[in-house]
C-alpha cells in the first residue's frame, strides 16, 4: 500500500528531514557546554556562579520530575523530600561521624531508594487525583520528620558539613563546586535522554496514557512506575547531596512542600516533554525570581515575597497558553535531524514457533461479563484457528469490544474460560497473555502521540527485548535496540507506512494510526491477532491494501479475530463470522451464510426475528 505521503506528511516533517539540521543543533550544544566550562575561568561576578550552581542543582531534581510526571504521567509534589533525604544523610555522616562525602552520597542514595521503595508501591497504584494528594502527604511527612528529630538538629539543622574532595581537589569554592554540580547535572540529563531513547523509555512513556496500552504491549506497569519513581527520587537525592556540601549546612526549609511545588513548576514552565525542559525550567525560574526580587520592591516601594504571586500568575498563563513549556519554543528554532537509520544490519529478533495450521489457537467458552445489572457479554463461545480469519460483527453495543477486552485480559470475566494454545489464560494480566502470543489493536487508537511512528511500533516488540533501564542509561543497549527498530521498520513497511517512520504518531491521519497499531501488534510476533475496527477511517484503496495484508498474515498461519463495521471488507476476508446481538451469540457461519440469514438482517435493521 502506498499512502498519500504528500497529503499525510506531518507539519514540519519536510523541514525535519532537511540535511544540515543536525550539525546546527550539535554546534549549539557544543557551544553551550564550552561556555559552561569556560565561565568560571572568566572574571564574571561570584553571584553569577552561585546562581548557576543553583540552576544546576535544581535541574538535577527537575530531570527526575520530567521523567516521572512528563513521561510517565505520575504527578509528584513531593520530590523536595527526597532532596532532603540525600542532604541529611550525608550531612549527619559528615558532621557527626566525619565520614567521606562520597560515602555520604552512597548512604543518601541507599536511604532514598529505601524510602521510595516503601512509598512507591503504596501510592503508585493510585490514579487520578489521589496520587498527587498522596505525594503532598509524604512530602509533608518527610519535612516534619526532618524538622522534629533531635539528632538532625530540628529546625536549625546541621552545620559544618565538609566539602567534597576528589584526589587532591577540594570543591570548597563556588567556582570549583560549579564544575562538580554541572558534571552531575549534564550527566543526569544525558542518562535520562538515553533512557528515554530505549526499550525501557518507551515503556515509561506508554504509562502516561494509563496502563491498558502498556500492559497490552507486555509492560509490567507497576514495576515500571516504581522504577521511574525510584529513579526520580535518586536524582533528587544526588541534588540534595550536592546541596549539603555546597551550602556546608542543612536545615529543613528547602525540603518542604513549597519547594516540591516549585520543582513541578520548573518542569511545567520548561517543558515536561523533554529533559532539556528541566534545564530550561530551572534556569527560567531562578532567573525570573532574581529579577522579580529586585524589580517588584523597586516598583512597589516595599519588600516581601511578591515574586510568589508573580509565579502563580505565570503558571496560570503557561498552563493556559503554552502547555508545552519554553523548551518547545526553543526546540522549534532549529530543525530537528532525522534519526540515523543505523539498524539495517542489526541481527533479526528471534521468532516464536508457530502453531500448526488449523490448530485452535484461541478459544472462548461461555464468556460472560456483567457491568452491574447489564450483561454486556452473555455465554459467548468462539474459536480462532491458526490460518483463519474470524469476523465478529453485530450492531452497536452488541458486546464486540467487551469480548475483545475479555480475550486480551483487559477486563476480567464474570464467568467462562479462555484458552490460548490450549492453556487457560483467563484471570491472567494482559501482559502475560501478550507474552503467550496474543496481540491486539484498540477501537480508539492508543499510542504515544509525541513519539515517532517508528518508536511507537517498536513498543510492540517490548517483550522480544530484555535490556533493562540501567543498561539503557549507560547506552549499552544499542545492539538490541537496533534489532527492535529494524523489526519495527519491517512491520511498518508491511502495512504500507514505510514513508512515515519519523513522524510524530499523533500527526498521522486516523486511518494510518490504525495501520500503525497493526504494525505495533505484529511487532510482538503474535500467533493470534485481535483487530478492533482496523478499517475505520481508511480510504477505499487503503482498505484494499489492508485486506491484502490480512490475507497475507492468514497465509503465514496467523489466527485473526476481526471486529469490523465495513461489511464489504468483512465478507471479503473472513473465513467464518460470529454475529453478536445484545451480548449473545446470534449465529456463526461463513460469510455467505451470514449474508443470507434473516436473523442477522433483522438484528441490523432492529426488527423482530
Ligand atoms: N466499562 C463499562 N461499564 C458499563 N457498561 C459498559 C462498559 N463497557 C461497555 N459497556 C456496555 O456494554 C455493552 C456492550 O458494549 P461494547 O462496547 O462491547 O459493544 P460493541 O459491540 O463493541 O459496540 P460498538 O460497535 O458501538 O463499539 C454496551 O451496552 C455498553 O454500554
Amino acid at each position: 500500500m502506498k499512502p498519500h505521503s504528500d497529503t499525510l506528511r506531518a507539519p514540519g516533517a519536510g523541514i525535519a528531514g532537511r540535511s544540515g539540521a543536525y550539525p546546527a543543533r550539535t554546534a549549539v550544544l557544543a557551544l553551550f557546554v564550552a561556555a559552561l566550562l569556560a565561565l568560571p575561568l572568566l572574571p564574571v561576578p561570584e553571584f553569577w556562579i552561585t546562581q548557576l550552581n543553583y540552576i544546576g542543582l535544581y535541574a538535577i531534581v527537575v530531570v527526575g520530575v520530567v521523567l516521572l510526571t512528563g513521561m510517565a504521567g505520575l504527578t509528584s509534589f513531593g520530590q523536595a523530600a527526597f532532596v532532603g533525604l540525600g542532604a541529611y544523610a550525608t550531612g549527619v555522616l559528615s558532621v557527626t561521624y566525619g565520614v567521606s562525602p562520597w560515602l555520604g552520597l552512597l548512604a543518601g542514595l541507599a536511604v532514598t531508594a529505601c524510602a521510595a521503595l516503601l512509598i512507591g508501591p503504596l501510592t503508585l497504584r493510585m490514579s487520578g487525583h489521589y496520587l498527587p494528594v498522596a505525594t503532598i502527604a509524604w512530602g509533608l511527612a518527610v519535612f516534619y520528620l526532618l524538622s522534629s528529630i533531635d539528632w538532625l538538629g530540628k529546625y536549625d539543622g546541621l552545620m559544618g558539613i565538609s566539602p567534597v574532595s576528589l584526589g587532591g581537589l577540594v570543591f570548597d569554592t563556588g567556582r570549583s563546586q560549579f564544575y562538580l554540580i554541572w558534571a552531575f547535572a549534564l550527566a543526569a540529563m544525558l542518562v535520562a535522554a538515553w533512557l528515554l531513547d530505549s526499550r525501557s523509555g518507551r515503556a515509561i512513556r506508554a504509562l502516561r496514557d494509563g496502563t491498558v496500552l502498556a500492559e497490552a504491549m507486555g509492560v509490567n506497569t507497576l514495576r515500571y512506575k516504581i522504577g521511574v519513581f525510584v529513579l526520580a527520587a535518586l536524582f533528587a537525592s544526588v541534588s540534595g547531596w550536592l546541596f549539603a556540601h555546597f551550602q556546608r549546612s542543612v536545615n529543613p526549609s528547602p525540603f518542604g512542600l513549597n519547594m516540591g511545588i516549585q520543582y513541578l513548576f520548573m518542569a511545567v514552565l520548561g517543558g515536561l516533554g523533554s529533559v532539556w525542559g528541566a534545564l530550561t525550567g530551572a534556569a527560567a525560574v531562578k532567573l525570573i525570581e532574581d529579577q522579580l526580587q529586585v524589580l517588584i520592591p523597586a516598583l512597589l516601594g516595599r519588600t516581601g515575597s511578591f515574586e510568589v504571586i508573580a509565579f502563580g500568575i505565570i503558571l496560570v498563563l503557561v498552563l493556559k497558553y503554552a502547555r508545552q513549556g519554553i523548551w518547545s519554543f526553543l526546540d522549534g528554532l532549529a530543525p530537528r535531524a532525522r534519526r540515523k537509520r543505523d539498524w539495517a544490519e542489526a541481527a533479526p529478533l528471534p521468532v516464536r514457533p508457530k502453531p500448526e495450521r488449523g490448530a485452535v489457537v484461541l478459544e472462548g467458552k461461555g464468556l460472560r461479563r456483567q457491568f452491574g445489572g447489564l450483561v454486556a457479554v452473555n455465554d459467548v463461545d468462539l474459536a480462532v484457528r491458526a490460518g483463519d480469519i474470524v469476523g465478529l460483527i453485530g450492531p452497536n453495543g452488541a458486546g464486540k469490544s467487551t469480548t475483545f477486552h475479555l480475550l486480551s485480559g483487559v477486563l476480567a470475566l464474570s464467568a467462562g474460560e479462555i484458552l490460548l494454545h490450549g492453556r487457560r489464560v483467563d484471570g491472567l494480566p494482559s501482559r502475560t497473555i501478550a507474552s503467550r502470543g496474543l496481540a491486539r489493536t484498540f477501537q480508539h487508537v492508543k499510542m504515544i502521540p509525541d513519539m515517532s511512528v517508528l518508536e511507537n511500533v517498536a513498543l510492540g516488540a517490548h517483550l522480544r527485548g530484555g535490556t533493562g533501564a540501567l543498561r539503557s542509561m549507560l547506552r549499552l543497549d544499542r545492539p538490541q535496540e537496533r534489532s527492535l527498530l529494524r523489526e519495527a521498520e519491517a512491520q511498518l513497511a508491511r502495512v504500507g507506512l514505510g514513508d512515515h517512520l519519523h513522524e510524530p504518531a499523533g500527526n498521522l491521519a486516523m486511518g494510518l494510526q490504525r495501520l500503525m497499531e497493526i504494525a505495533r501488534a505484529l511487532c510482538s510476533d503474535p500467533a493470534v491477532l485481535l483487530l478492533d475496527e482496523p478499517a475505520a477511517g481508511l480510504r477505499h484503496f487503503e482498505k484494499q491494501a489492508l485486506a491484502k495484508v490480512l490475507r497475507q498474515l492468514r497465509g503465514e498461519g496467523m489466527g485473526i479475530l476481526l471486529v469490523e463495521h465495513d461489511m464489504d471488507l468483512m465478507m471479503n476476508v473472513a473465513d467464518r463470522i460470529v454475529v453478536m446481538e445484545f451480548g449473545t451469540r446470534l449465529m456463526e457461519g461463513t460469510p455467505a451464510e451470514v449474508r443470507a440469514s434473516p436473523a442477522v438482517r433483522a438484528a441490523y435493521l432492529g426488527t423482530e426475528h
